[in-house]
């Protein structure tokens, strides 16, 4: 049977983030993509122009309607808006015994938009994070999750030990926002080791969706039936090709080409080698 995820986030009209970027990732990874929207954003490649939460009962609805029918392998949650839409998702993982759970805790839009009320860190931390397999913070969301200031790695590596104290299983926390340096180190900590993930950084301006289609990877991953550490690794080389090849289109940060991997793979290309360096190889 093919495996089946469930994404429970915000809608991104401009087609490069939330829902939209989750579900060509999953239909890319192969899987089954299912979708519980918790508001809905007016959104393009220049910002968000408007935010609109769904009614409650919609979202505690469409969770319902596909975990009783469809049944569920993998969850993720991205933008969940405010602290009651976090506490019913919450309770709904509770409910159905999910245990592949990928929880990347947005709150900002690149452009500086909120995604997340300013109060509800508080319920993101006591309700949801204790029932994530993983999450997936950025620097400033793992800034604001642990109370700490992240300048290095030491800090980092504090950063992700307060994860693990929360109750979370493991943590990465990426290193998008860390644009000091030649190559991104995405910090992966299961509560024994750190992993560092890391890959050379693509100058472009196209990041709009990075962290939603990353986290989606690992959940794709995680529905497959992929060990953990595996998954992210792979979820790692799936966005490094998306950024790598990303779309310019629209005015402002384009989105990420999810397509990338297949073509790479469809082509019998190297991970690693740029598309030319690997064309003219073969
Ligand atoms: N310019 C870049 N080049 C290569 N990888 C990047 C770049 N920007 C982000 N990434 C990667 O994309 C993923 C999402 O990271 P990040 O941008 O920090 O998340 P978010 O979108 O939540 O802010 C991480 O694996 C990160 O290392
Ligand atoms: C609906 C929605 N959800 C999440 C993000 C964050 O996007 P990113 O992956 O770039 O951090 C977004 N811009 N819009």
């Amino acid at each position: 049977m093919i495996a089946r995820a469930l994404t429970i986030a915000g809608s991104d009209s401009g087609g490069g983030a939330g829902i939209q970027a989750d579900l060509k990732t999953f239909q890319e990874l192969g899987v089954f993509g299912m979708t519980a929207i918790t508001a809905i954003t007016a959104q393009n490649t220049l910002g968000v122009q408007g935010v609109y939460p769904l009614e409650i009962k919609a979202l505690e609805q469409q969770i319902t309607s596909v975990a009783e029918d469809i049944g569920i392998d993998a969850v993720k949650t991205g933008m969940l808006f405010d602290e009651e839409r976090i506490r019913l998702v919450a309770e709904k993982i509770r409910h159905y015994n999910w245990d592949r759970v990928v929880v990347d805790p947005v709150m900002i839009a690149k452009g500086g938009a909120s995604l997340l009320t300013d109060n509800s860190v508080d319920a993101l931390i006591n309700d949801l994070l204790p029932l994530a397999t993983v999450a997936t913070p950025n620097i400033p969301e793992a800034e604001a999750i642990t109370g700490r200031s992240i300048k290095t790695m030491d800090e980092r590596k504090k950063a992700a030990e307060d994860f693990l104290k929360m109750g979370v299983h493991s943590v990465v926390i990426k290193g998008g926002h860390d644009s000091g340096s030649d190559s991104t180190v995405d910090l992966y900590f299961d509560g024994k080791t750190y992993h560092y993930l890391e890959f050379p950084r693509v100058d472009t301006k196209n990041t709009h969706g990075t962290g939603c289609s990353f986290a989606s990877a690992i959940t794709a991953e995680l529905a497959k039936g992929t060990p953990l550490a595996e998954a992210i690794q792979r979820a790692k080389e799936f966005i490094h090709l998306a950024i790598k090849y990303s779309l310019n289109i629209g005015g402002g940060h384009g989105p990420t080409h999810h397509g990338a991997l297949r073509q790479y793979k469809e082509d019998n290309l190297e991970v690693g080698k740029t598309w030319q360096e690997s064309v003219a190889a073969k």
